[in-house]
């Protein structure tokens, strides 16, 4: 932090969860694989980026709402799936879907929650009628199982899911293994692996990794739901191809907050591809790094319709419960207004790709 400015309401919140969170969960929910370099670079790759603005364009205040599958959102940054949110917080899971619903955004929950999808979409739509929430899951090898999970994503209300795509193996994750960090502490689960197909009563389901899971896993998916079917995880152009031939809604350029691959790229840096091969067919997300207006602007220039957060949110959940989710979510939606003016947007999708610029590279060299 710079010396003598006052933190901004994130970093403020940031540095309140630090010193709260117990070492371990603390690690869990700040790590990444290997030597942590994707989760570095894809803060880092942001910083690289400066935004070029138009100006005089007669725009006025921008409308920052955006159309997505199986919701419309209030400002383009969407809460990202993370596991655990009750050990963050007592309120978990509830806290971030009430936060969400009042900041008119979708919350992605996730198949590793601690609260069922149930309780947190009954959660959301107490706040406001119409909360979209979308269900993260793990296609998992038994079918049978998937299928349980995906009704119940159904019955809940839910009105998307998102198949994980980037997690064939769990990823390497050096600060999780030094303090033997691999389970939910007693009195915690993952609500939503309860009572499935070969789990004894009562009892929960480990969720599954599998390298075997193939397109054609997704594509039985697809037919046992009418549910819009986003991929996360993508980060190769020609998945995104494979991906639009087999009929996602939408796509999530990720790299898993740099949890999976620690050789992935960052997320902004995978996007323009991305997008290129994409050439508009299907809404294109990005997560990875986000951590401000300037980062939301500068993604959704080079092609993405909206953005998730992830640590961020659990950053104002350990802080403060839901007033702490609802504030990160505040000030980023501020910020992307504030800095779509500033650019002469008229919304979001009124930017091109050479507003984005690579800071030290771009100006008389590149002619
Ligand atoms: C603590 C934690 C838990 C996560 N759990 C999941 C998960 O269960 N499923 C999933 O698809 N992604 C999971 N992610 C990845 C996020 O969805 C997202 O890709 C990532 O956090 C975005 O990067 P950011 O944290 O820099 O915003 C998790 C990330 C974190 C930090
Ligand atoms: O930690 C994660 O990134 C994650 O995706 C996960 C998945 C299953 C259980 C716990 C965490």
């Amino acid at each position: 932090m710079t010396a003598g400015l006052p933190p901004d309401a994130i970093g403020g919140l940031h540095e309140k969860a630090l010193a709260q969170l117990d070492p371990a969960h603390r690690d869990f929910f700040e790590g990444g694989a290997g030597r942590e370099t994707a989760l570095a670079e894809n803060v880092r790759a942001f910083g690289r980026l400066a935004l070029l603005p138009r100006v005089l364009r007669g725009a006025g205040p921008p409308d920052t709402t955006v159309e997505l599958p199986g919701a419309r959102a209030a400002t383009p940054v969407l809460v990202a799936p993370t596991a655990f949110h009750r050990l963050a917080h007592p309120d978990g899971e509830r806290a971030t879907a009430r936060a969400a619903a009042a900041a008119g955004t979708v919350l992605i929950t996730a198949m590793a929650a601690t609260t069922a999808v149930r309780d947190v979409v009954a959660a959301a739509r107490e706040v406001r009628a119409d909360a979209s929430v979308w269900f993260q899951l793990y296609l998992q090898p038994r079918a049978d199982v998937t299928d349980a999970l995906v009704r119940r994503a159904e019955e809940a209300g839910c009105t998307a899911l998102v198949v994980t795509a980037d997690s064939p193996v769990f990823g390497r994750r050096a600060r999780d293994d030094r303090n033997g960090f691999h389970d939910l502490p007693p009195g915690y689960a993952a609500e939503n692996m309860r009572d499935l197909p070969g789990a004894a009563p009562g009892t929960t389901l480990d969720i599954a990794m599998s390298p075997a899971l193939s397109w054609d896993d997704l594509r039985r998916l697809r037919e046992r739901t009418a549910l819009p079917v986003l991929v996360k995880g993508v980060l190769h152009p020609d998945d995104a191809r494979i991906a639009i031939g087999e009929g996602v809604a939408g796509l999530i350029v990720s790299n898993h907050g740099g949890r999976q691959l620690d050789a992935a790229p960052a997320t902004v840096e995978a996007l323009p591809r991305i997008a290129e091969a994409v050439a508009g067919r299907v809404p294109v997300l990005l997560d990875g790094g986000v951590r401000s207006g300037a980062d939301v602007v500068a993604a959704l220039a080079l092609g993405a319709t909206a953005v998730g957060v992830g640590r961020p949110v659990l950053w104002g959940l350990a802080a403060e419960g839901e007033a702490g989710v609802a504030r990160v979510l505040a000030e980023l939606a501020e910020q992307t207004a504030h800095v779509l003016t500033l650019c002469g947007a008229r919304d979001c999708a009124d930017l091109d790709r050479g507003q984005v610029v690579v800071r030290g590279r771009w100006g008389v060299a590149d002619r």
